[in-house]
């Protein structure tokens, strides 16, 4: 486990968007990559079939920045493998992975539900997981399994095998994983696993939660949310200040996923105010971060065509009521998204910084990610190198900004903040 070990000094966990991030979780792109075909890409959410070499080649730039500046960087297939090690956990992603999901019955047509393996192809893919080895496992359990590729090794007939053409994957492929930012949050001293909206997604918190529950780096961490509940997605979800949390209300996270994690942010005394906040439900702005992230304690780059309309429902909890009754919701309100942050913040303004120069540069540089950035720290971020208007406005407003490529990687629609998921940041100064 010598990738993966325990780093000394702060405690796992992030109280902030900004804070000095100290370790990350990122997903190199890889065979799941190779899956994606002009006949899938839209199903798997992807707007294009990327050049996966160039991809990696971008991803491995992206972490030598991190690297540059003393961040731990911690692969989710790494930290995979080595959960696979242990027997339990093997059991568990076999179980997930080919048991029944008839809550999946909006799964489309070219994968199969579990329920549609029928009882012999899922034996022996059954089998066939046990019998790989935890390097192997991952692979299968990430890059997923063709019709084709398993139809002659069937003993026994299986007329799914026969009758599905050769390219319906049995394992769906999980390309997304890429945005490690959606799987799971830190919140702030454990971790939330979420609960992906869109079917191409939905797999990919079972390995997170799978990993936070038996890896042993993670044995002290408490978990909360999980695959099973109200949809929450990671990059809904900004750590605006301690003890405020907002969250993006629209394509993906649902309202009763976000008050849904609002009552249990509030029941462990891990937030005081929860901002829901509606966000338009197209593919363009699928998460609040896809049109507002953190650059400095007081400072956001926003998109300014959505800057004045962007409101926010402050969510506090109750006082408890006599007899220890549940916990209850205090919900004020609509109020402009920046006006109710900066309240629930304790500040006196949040500053917005526009993405682009213009409504026409600004609605270019939102749809490639000029939105998205990662802050290392207070006023240093990760951007791509693409969005000059957005990174020149941000450097103007003072704020460093670590450009990287992103043709490829932007295929996905997701920008440095989605890639990454930070682990341990540290404090910020109270
Ligand atoms: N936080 C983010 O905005 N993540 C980007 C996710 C992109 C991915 N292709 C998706 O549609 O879910």
């Amino acid at each position: 486990m010598a990738a993966t070990s325990a780093a000394p000094g702060v405690p796992l966990g992030c109280d902030s968007e900004v804070g000095t991030l100290r370790t990350v979780l990122l997903h190199r792109p890889g065979p799941e990559l190779q899956r994606l075909t002009p006949r899938n890409n839209d199903r798997l959410l992807f707007d294009g079939v990327p050049w996966v070499a160039r991809a990696q080649d971008e991803h491995d730039a992206f972490a030598a920045q991190l690297r540059r500046r003393d961040i731990e960087v911690l692969y989710l297939t790494d930290l995979l493998t080595e959960t696979l090690q242990q027997d339990d956990a093997r059991r568990a992603a076999i179980t997930d992975v080919l048991g029944a999901h008839p809550e999946r019955a909006d799964m489309p047509i070219g994968s199969a539900r579990g329920t549609d393996l029928g009882d012999p192809l899922r034996a022996y893919l059954a089998a066939m997981l046990a019998d790989a080895d935890p390097a192997e496992l991952t692979v299968l359990l990430t890059a997923g399994v063709r019709n084709d590729e398993v139809r002659s090794g069937l003993a026994t007939g299986s007329l799914v095998t026969t009758m599905l053409a050769p390219e319906t994957f049995l394992i769906d492929p999980l390309p997304n994983l890429l945005f490690t930012r959606d799987s799971s949050v830190w919140l702030p001293d454990r971790v939330a696993i979420t609960s992906l909206a869109m079917p191409a997604r939905r797999r990919e918190s079972q390995l997170t939660e799978l990993i936070y529950r038996f890896h042993p780096r993670f044995a002290a961490t408490s978990r909360t949310h999980g695959h099973h509940l109200e949809h929450v997605e990671g990059g809904d979800v900004l750590l605006l200040a301690p003890g405020v949390v907002a969250v993006g209300v629209g394509e993906r996270t649902t309202p009763a996923g976000a008050e849904r994690l609002a009552r249990l942010l509030f029941a462990d005394g891990l937030a005081h105010t929860v901002l829901a906040v509606p966000v338009a439900q197209q593919r363009a702005t699928m998460h609040l971060d896809t049109v507002c992230t953190m650059v400095d304690t007081d400072k956001v780059v926003m998109y300014p065509n959505v800057a004045d309309t962007l409101q926010a429902y402050a969510v506090t909890p109750r006082e408890p009521g006599a007899g220890g009754a549940a916990l209850e919701l205090a919900i004020a309100p609509a109020e402009p998204f920046l006006i109710a942050a900066a309240k629930a913040m304790q500040i006196d303004t949040l500053h917005r910084i526009d993405t682009g120069l213009d409504p026409v540069s600004a609605e270019r540089e939102q749809w490639d990610d000029g939105n998205n950035t990662l802050a290392l720290a207070p006023r240093l971020a990760v951007a791509y190198e693409r969005n000059d208007g957005t990174n020149a406005r941000l450097e103007e407003a003072g704020i460093e900004v670590v450009r990287i490529a992103g043709s490829e990687l932007g295929s996905g629609r997701g920008g440095p903040r989605c890639m990454s998921c930070p682990v341990r940041r540290e404090p910020l100064p109270g």
